[in-house]
């Protein structure tokens, strides 16, 4: 089911900062900034040879990542995503399996325009788990 590793979420209480470490003293080639209302999130992407970083900010009031950033103040590893090739055919064969679909459980349309889900991370080795469509 599971396919390539599309990126690995970092939650930070400041994103331009985190995009200055990024850039600056790891050298790696970062986006630009992008609100993502319908996410609660802003975010930057880390480009690498292999996969992606995603840097994630809370943007607006009721954003899924407060609770994190405020059990983890200066950040961290915030979820994974994995790539699959029919997001609804993974949705239903993995809650037929018992597991837990976050919100209304059908997809929304993510930073990179495609389909997204996320698991619940009681369901996945404590880690908020994301699959998209590719
Ligand atoms: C623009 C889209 C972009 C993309 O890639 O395309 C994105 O990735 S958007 C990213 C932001 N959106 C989301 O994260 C949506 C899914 N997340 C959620 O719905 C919430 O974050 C949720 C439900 C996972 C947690 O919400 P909250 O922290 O408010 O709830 P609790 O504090 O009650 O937590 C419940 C339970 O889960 C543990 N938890 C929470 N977050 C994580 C995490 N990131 N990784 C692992 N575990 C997590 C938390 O500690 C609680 O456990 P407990 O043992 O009960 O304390
Ligand atoms: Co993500």
């Amino acid at each position: 089911m599971i396919g390539r590793l599309n990126h690995v979420a970092i939650a930070v209480p400041d994103i331009q900062a985190a995009t200055a470490v990024y850039r600056e003293q790891l050298g790696a080639a970062v986006s630009e900034a992008v609100e993502q209302p319908d996410h609660g999130v802003t975010t930057v992407f880390v480009e690498l040879p292999n996969t992606k970083i995603e840097l994630l900010e809370p943007l607006g009031e009721d954003s899924p990542i407060a609770n994190y950033l405020a059990k983890n103040p200066v950040g961290g590893i915030h979820h994974i995503c994995y790539e699959v090739p029919d997001i609804r055919a993974a949705r239903d064969t993995l809650v037929a399996a018992g597991a837990r679909v976050l919100g209304d459980g059908e997809p929304k349309i993510g930073a990179h325009g495609k389909p997204v889900l996320f698991l619940h991370p009681k369901d996945f080795c404590g880690t908020l788990t994301e699959l998209e469509e590719a």
